[in-house]
């Protein structure tokens, strides 16, 4: 069963719509591990829309379980991560317009500056976790530069409309999924996840950990977030307690 990551990303975006303290991600970070959290994660986006500089430096301080870091391939970024230190790092992306990361990341478009930022991160003890479209081309890409993980982008599979595309999406991760572990890198996975459709991309073999973010403080908003932390965990095992873990 894979290790579950809690993005509180969301935490922060409601903290920056009044530029004020509170909700605190750092507050969210406690709850979530005492919900069963494995891993926090975290996307510092360039423009800072909701998790700040503050959050990341506190979080490293604070967080019992493991700090995944997803961050641009900048320099800024990368001086940020060198100086942090999380336990992991993952090249996302960034679009400034964006409402959310809408695909993975291109790695064949720019193998040597993703080369160079995973040799230093790597270098300097911090495993790197490229997130990736399941596609034959990035995943070698990703063994190309040696990238410990992939996280596979699982928008698509996530935004299928109907159950023949979410079958075929489907496919598709396992098919990446199976292909990257095949050349050695070890797999994640992530990106619109639910408590409804969660299960069968948990049920692929070789999946280590799956990042999710907004569902989880969705319903956190509602139940809390200690409890909602305990639900996905249930839902990634396929307990159908919620009538949520059969992937429908
Ligand atoms: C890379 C990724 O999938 C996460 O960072 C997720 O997108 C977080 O939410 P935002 O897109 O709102 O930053
Ligand atoms: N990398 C994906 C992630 O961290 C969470 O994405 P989401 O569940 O907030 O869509």
């Amino acid at each position: 069963m894979p290790t579950l990551g809690v993005n509180i990303d969301h935490i922060a975006t409601i903290r920056q719509a009044r530029r004020t303290v509170e909700p605190d991600p750092v507050a969210a970070a406690v709850l979530a591990e005492l919900g069963g959290a494995d891993g926090i994660t975290v996307h510092l986006r360039e423009d800072r829309r909701h998790i700040q500089d503050r959050d990341v430096r506190i979080l490293r301080e604070t967080v019992r379980s493991h700090l995944n870091l997803e961050m641009a391939a900048t320099d800024e970024m990368l001086a940020i991560a060198l100086d942090i230190k999380p336990d992991y790092v993952t090249l996302v992306p960034e679009k400034r317009e964006e409402v959310t990361t809408e695909g993975g990341l291109d790695i064949t478009l720019q193998i040597a500056r993703i080369g160079e930022i995973v040799d230093k991160l790597q270098s300097a003890n911090i495993p790197v976790s490229l997130f990736i479209d399941a596609a034959q081309a990035q995943i070698e890409a990703s063994v190309k530069v040696q990238a410990r993980f992939i996280e596979l982008h699982t928008g698509q599979y996530a935004e299928a409309k109907d159950e023949t595309n979410r079958q075929r999406e489907l496919a598709i991760l396992a098919k990446g999924c199976e292909q990257a572990i095949q050349a050695g890198l070890r797999v994640n996975a992530g990106h619109g996840l639910t408590y409804w459709n969660v299960y069968p991309v948990a049920a692929l073999p070789g999946m280590e950990e799956l990042n999710i973010g907004h569902t989880i403080i969705s319903r956190a908003a509602l139940v809390g977030i200690e409890r909602a932390v305990r639900e996905m965990k249930q839902a990634i095992r396929g307990s159908r307690e919620l009538g949520m873990g059969n992937g429908h």
